[in-house]
């Protein structure tokens, strides 16, 4: 496998300041500072409904905070026109589905249209670019298959494709291991690991934010409870207080990696007893 398919022609951060987001008259999210620097991976995790994905799509670009700002490499994300966005950050939303019309390596080639000027030359270099994110994803030998042939989890890694052919400094992936099997999760979090680029993904499985993140942001009620390294960050305190489980850190025997076991909350005795 080549590298073409990394090769973002810069890596850069990104800053949010003070960023909110309203539905109607809702604040969804409010007062998120958080620095992420260039080429490292933060991890926003939260329970259910608390604006993960709100926060992401500002993040994205895709919508425009209430109050507040987000500037990547130091330019206003907000202020860039849409191809100029669409060179910075590449996205791959929650449900994600690529059009049922294309084939696969069509679907993947729909990253290249922000790089495209109608005088360009080098249609060989884009499907260099198209087959290296295939195989990336394992779907070497499929560019040629329809899009709707595929099974759930196979789509889920044509869209990842396509975010990766867009070869932008930062990718903004909402849950990327859903519809993934066991084994796919963990090459996903290779991949990921491996990829020099400014990476925000709203996980679920803290266990892989543990080994594969530079950083954890912690969202509870639209609001930035903690940020920083996932094992500092995701200590019982937390876990009891946003997630209501305990969690315990331990080392692979094999590995020595870490390891976040889960488990239900146990009760605090009150005050004055001790729970037998
Ligand atoms: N279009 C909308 N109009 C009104 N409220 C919305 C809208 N979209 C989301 N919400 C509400 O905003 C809150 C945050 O939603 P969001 O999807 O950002 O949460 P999340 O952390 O990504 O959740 P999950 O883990 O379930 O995907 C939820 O209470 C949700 O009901």
């Amino acid at each position: 496998m080549s590298v073409r398919t990394d090769a973002a022609s810069y890596v850069a951060d990104l800053r949010a300041n003070g960023v909110a987001c309203r539905r109607g008259s809702r604040t969804i999210v409010s007062g998120v500072d958080v620095t992420i620097p260039a080429g490292t991976r933060m991890a926003v995790v939260g329970p259910n409904g608390a604006g993960k994905t709100t926060l992401l799509r500002v993040l994205a670009g895709l919508e425009t905070p209430a109050t507040g700002a987000v500037y990547v490499g130091g330019a206003d994300l907000h202020a860039m026109r849409a191809r100029q966005r669409a060179r910075t950050v590449a996205v791959v939303a929650q449900e994600e589905q690529p059009s049922a019309e294309l084939t696969v390596a069509e679907a993947v080639g729909l990253g290249r249209t922000p790089h495209r000027n109608p005088w360009a030359a080098g249609a060989d270099a884009e499907r260099e670019i198209v087959a290296d994110a295939l195989e990336m994803v394992g779907l070497g030998d499929a560019g040629g298959r329809s899009c709707i042939a595929l099974s759930g989890g196979e789509r889920h890694r044509v869209v990842l494709a396509r975010a990766l052919a867009q070869q932008t400094p930062m990718l903004v992936l909402d849950e990327p291991t859903n519809h993934l099997d066991a084994a796919w999760r963990l090459r996903l979090m290779r991949i990921l690991d491996k990829l020099d680029r400014t990476i925000v993904a709203a996980m679920h499985d803290l266990d892989l934010v543990l080994r594969h993140f530079d950083s954890v942001a912690v969202i509870a009620d639209g609001r930035l409870v903690t940020h920083g390294p996932p094992v500092e960050v995701l200590d019982n305190r937390v876990l009891r207080d946003v997630f209501a489980v305990d969690g315990d850190i331990i080392t692979h025997p094999r590995t020595g990696r870490p390891h976040l076991l889960l488990t239900d909350a146990t009760p605090s005795p009150p005050p004055g007893r001790t729970l037998t």
